[in-house]
Formats: structure tokens, sequence, C-alpha cells
């Protein structure tokens, strides 16, 4: 992955871009002034400040047009931007939400970037699943912390990240793909995400079909073209009481997938949605919708695993009415 990008079209906050007063201090979220080593008051060592930028540390430094630029801090190195130059050794020790000034006195805000910036920047090979959806995913889909995951396709390894945090150092994610590039991609990110390969992920090149059924998982997430064909697998590694999360990009792949799992009659009754995020511009009085949203993305759809022999009820009323 390149050290630096810009991805402009990512909102951000403004910063303005006049010279600063020259008694601003470092730190100072939005501060003006141009960085300054952080000198301790009194005698002996400087105190580490908390949080602050180390070599190696990503950060995503935003110009005062909003626009996004990633570095990874390396000593010596310059970042250049055709507002001058920012100097990694700046950077370096600095706290985080600290603003830098380049050589031409621009103002850059320096904040480790969020897992949902790092997803809509890090390198692609398969299109990813977006921060909203993610979201939705690990909350409806109830991932938490000690569970054993069970994904495919890894694809660029976005939704992988949401997961691996999800389930934290006790729990595991197992995550297939079955495209060797795209699941290089994968690692790549996951890797550069985390700063290491997590020891609790295990990125398998191949098809879920494959899955062996004794490898009982307490979450399944198919984000794959053909979801329904799968099926018969995830319903064999996937613990009675366990949730499957499917997502779909279109209509008919919805009905395909839905009708699938009605016929296999494992599952509760699947529940469908999608979310639309609408940003809201509030400034003073004028508080309205912004005039940009993010729409459709894809469907969701959960269902949870019966026990062996057991028919959900939902689906005994159906019969009845039928
Ligand atoms: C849209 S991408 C997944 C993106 C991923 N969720 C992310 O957030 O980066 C879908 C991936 O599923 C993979 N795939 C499709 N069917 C599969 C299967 N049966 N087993 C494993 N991978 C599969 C494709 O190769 C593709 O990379």
């Amino acid at each position: 992955m390149s050290a630096e990008q810009e991805h402009p079209q990512d909102a951000a906050p403004q910063i303005p871009v006049e010279a600063p007063p020259a008694a601003s201090a470092v730190g100072e979220v939005l501060a003006e002034a141009p960085l300054e080593p952080v000198v301790a008051e009194t005698a002996g060592p400087a105190e580490p400040v908390e949080g602050a930028f180390e070599v190696g540390d990503r950060v995503q430094l935003t110009d005062p047009k909003g626009r996004h630029h990633t570095v990874v801090l390396e000593p010596g190195k310059q970042f250049h931007t055709h507002r001058g130059a920012i100097s990694h050794d700046d950077l370096i020790g600095a706290p985080e939400g600290s603003v830098v000034h380049s050589t031409a006195n621009t103002g850059y805000l320096a904040l480790r970037p969020l897992l949902a910036d790092f997803v809509l920047s890090m390198p692609r090979g398969a299109q990813v699943i977006y921060p909203k959806d993610a979201a939705q995913i690990v909350g409806f889909g109830d991932v938490g912390p000690g569970m054993r995951v069970l994904e495919a396709g890894a694809g660029s390894g976005a939704l992988s990240c949401s997961l691996l945090r999800a389930v934290g150092s006790t729990g595991s994610l197992t995550s297939y793909e079955r495209r060797e590039d795209f699941a290089d991609v994968a690692r790549g990110n996951v890797g550069a995400f985390f700063g290491e390969v997590p020891a609790n992920w295990s990125l398998r090149l191949g098809d879920l079909a494959d899955h062996p059924a004794e490898e009982t998982v307490d979450r399944v997430v198919l984000d794959m073209l053909e979801p329904w064909a799968v099926l018969p697998t995830v319903a064999a590694a996937l613990r009675p009481g366990g949730v499957l999360i499917g997502y779909v990009a279109t209509t008919t792949q919805l009905s395909t997938y839905v009708e699938a799992l009605r016929a296999q009659g494992l599952w509760t009754e699947p529940y469908a949605w999608e979310t639309m995020l609408r940003p809201w511009h509030a400034e003073g009085l004028a508080v309205r919708p912004e005039h940009r949203m993010v729409a459709h993305t894809a469907f969701l759809v959960t269902a949870r695993r019966l026990a062996e022999g057991a028919v959900a009820p939902m689906r005994q009323r159906r019969k009845k009415l039928a």
C-alpha cells in the first residue's frame, strides 16, 4: 500500500488557511499555530504525551478544504503537497489532534485514521462493504467479543477489519476468498490496519463451500454473488441459535436468497432491510439535510439457525394460511 494517498471525496472539518497567531500551542484541536516541539516545563526528562505520534504510525492529514492525505511516519521524511511540504519529524512526538503547518504555512489537522477512514482510503481489489453497512452487520448480526465468525468472500478485507475488532483477541475470524489476488489485497489491508496480521484471523484461499462442518461457528457473514449456493455448508457449521448475515446488492439476489433460506427449513424467518445514511448540515438556524447522502449499497438479511428438527412457528402459520 502506498504510504501517501489522497482521497478528496471524503468530507472532513474545515481548517483555517490564514497564518496563525504566534502564541498558539501544539495540541489544541484546530489550533492555528505552527507545530512546535513539546517542551517539559521543569528540569528532567520530558513527560511522554499521551497518544503522541510514533514512528510507523499511520496519520491522516486534513487540509483546509477537507481533503485527506495519509502518511506513515518515517524519521527524516517529508510529505509534499501543492501547499508546501510537511516534515514527518514535526509529527513524531506531537499529540494526536495537533495542527501542523507546511512550508507554505497551510494548516493540516493530524489524526490517526478511524477504521471508517481507513476503509475508504485503502487499496481495493473487490468492492468493499461500506462503514454504514459494516456497522449494521456488527450491530444487528450481534457480533461480539469471544465469538467464532466465518466470512466469505474476504474481498478487500474491509469487513474483516470490522469483524476482527468486534470479536477481539478472545474470538476468531475465518475468511474464505476464492481469488488469490483479492486474498493478497485483504491480507495487506488487514495487516496494515492492525499493524500486523492478527493471530486469530485465518484467511483461506478457496471456496466457503469447502468449510469443514466440525469447525463450528457462532456467526456467519456472506458477501458474495450467490450466497444461496453455500447454504448447506453454512447450516452445517453454524451452531443452533447462531446468526447468519447476508449482504446482497440487487432485488433479484434478495429474492433468490430469502426463498432459498425458507426452502432449507433450518432458519428463522429471514429479516431483510437496507440503510440509507443522510448527513445533516447544522449551522446556526440553517439546519437541513445535506444535499448528498449514502443511499442504496445493498440489502442485509439476517436469519438464525434453528435446532435440528425444529420448525419455526412463523413457518407453520404461513403453511396454514396457504
Ligand atoms: C464484494 S467482495 C467482498 C468484499 C468484502 N466483504 C470487503 O468488505 O472487502 C465478494 C468476494 O467474494 C468472493 N467469493 C465469491 N464466492 C465465493 C465463495 N463461494 N467462496 C469464497 N469467496 C467467494 C469473490 O471472489 C469476491 O472477492
